[in-house]
């Protein structure tokens, strides 16, 4: 005899989280097949004006159809589909930080290396990277010997951090900063919302060269002499000097907590009395029990990426920060997408 648990909410949980893998592909196969931005522009349609835009059979568009359905993100009403609020405003546009470049991102070099978890976890390293060709310890490196897939990565990222950039910008203590180092600045999507917003900051962005490179035309080109580019290895090469501001967005948690102590240190020997430090990321509760954002983001980290790293609780970021000699540490939590902001003053 089997437990009934029908009013669990685990239960439910549990048969969506079963069934999402599947559920998933079926989206961003959406995404691909442009079914979510043909529903916009075109409105409610019929199974056979999507199949005349749709080069997939008729039986295998059938059977997509179904499976997005079941995720709630198509409705299908007297024969005629239509976008859910949801996908109409996460996933029928093309725009820099529509969600359908966060799922093609994931599906391409997120969701293969999962495969590997069991093994890269025993292991303890990022086994996964051995898909990505190259000898360097992280993707972020081999990617650069890929130019199209570190491009749909950047696209990725870029626009999951436009989701949730407006209250990083937000905050009142840039307002005091006059030369911002954007260290793993990525393709300078945050640099480009903080240069809009605070036209007398002075910004670095400081990333790989093969990253430096997709900045260009976001930063440099916009922003002209307000924000520059620094390609470097934050491993190698020293931080440029004579800012009173470092970000650390989205980069700390990739790395263990030597290498963190190591670039906060770096961090506080660049900056000047008064210099600020921002480190922005995804933080999990201090129990580390919640999180779902978090929980992907830290496996992804430790299967793929680095083979270190989590999205570790605001706690630690504060300890580590006053242990490198940081004042006025504390942390604004509760930020969109289970992120957080830690920051600290040099004395
Ligand atoms: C997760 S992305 C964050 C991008 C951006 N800061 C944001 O918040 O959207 C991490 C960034 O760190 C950069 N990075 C990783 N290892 C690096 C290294 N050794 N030197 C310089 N940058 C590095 C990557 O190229 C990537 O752009």
């Amino acid at each position: 005899m089997h437990v009934s648990h029908e009013d669990d909410p685990v239960l439910e949980r549990f048969h969506f989280l079963v069934n999402a893998p599947a559920l998933f592909n079926a989206v961003a196969t959406a995404v691909d097949l442009d079914i979510f931005g043909f529903l916009s522009r075109q409105g409610p349609a019929g199974f056979q004006e999507i199949h005349e835009q749709v080069d997939v059979p008729a039986h295998q568009l059938r059977v997509l159809l179904q499976g997005v359905c079941a995720t709630g993100l198509l409705t299908r009403d007297e024969g005629r589909y239509a976008n859910s609020a949801v996908a109409e405003d996460l996933l029928a546009s093309d725009a820099e930080d529509s969600w359908s470049h966060i799922l093609l991102g994931w599906r391409d070099i997120y969701y293969p290396a999962f495969g590997h978890m069991t093994m890269a976890l025993r292991a303890g390293t990022n086994t996964a990277l051995a898909d990505h060709p190259g000898d360097e310890p992280t993707l972020y490196q081999r990617l650069s010997r890929n130019p199209e897939l570190e491009a749909v990565f950047h696209r990725a990222m870029s626009a999951f951090t436009l989701r949730s950039v407006d209250a990083l910008v937000a905050r009142q203590e840039f307002s005091s900063v006059r030369h911002l180092l954007d260290i793993g600045g990525g393709d300078g999507t945050t640099s480009a919302r903080l240069s809009d917003r605070y036209p007398d900051m002075r910004i670095t962005v400081f990333d790989i060269p093969s990253v430096s490179r997709l900045a260009e035309d976001k930063t440099t080109a916009r922003f002209g002499g307000q924000v520059a580019l620094c390609p470097g290895d934050i491993f190698v090469d020293p931080f440029p000097q004579g800012a009173d501001g470092v970000l650390f967005s989205h980069v700390l948690e990739i790395f263990s907590e030597d290498v963190i102590l190591g670039q906060l240190k770096k961090a506080y020997d660049a900056l000047p009395s008064g210099g600020r430090v921002f480190v922005y990321g995804y933080n999990v509760s201090d129990d580390e029990t919640d999180g779902i954002f978090s929980a992907r983001l830290g496996l992804y980290f430790n299967v793929l990426a680095s083979g270190q790293g989590m999205a570790y609780p605001a706690k630690d970021y504060e300890a580590w920060l006053s242990r490198v000699g940081f004042t006025d540490v504390r942390t604004a939590t509760g930020l969109p997408y289970e992120h957080g902001l830690s920051m600290g003053v040099k004395p």
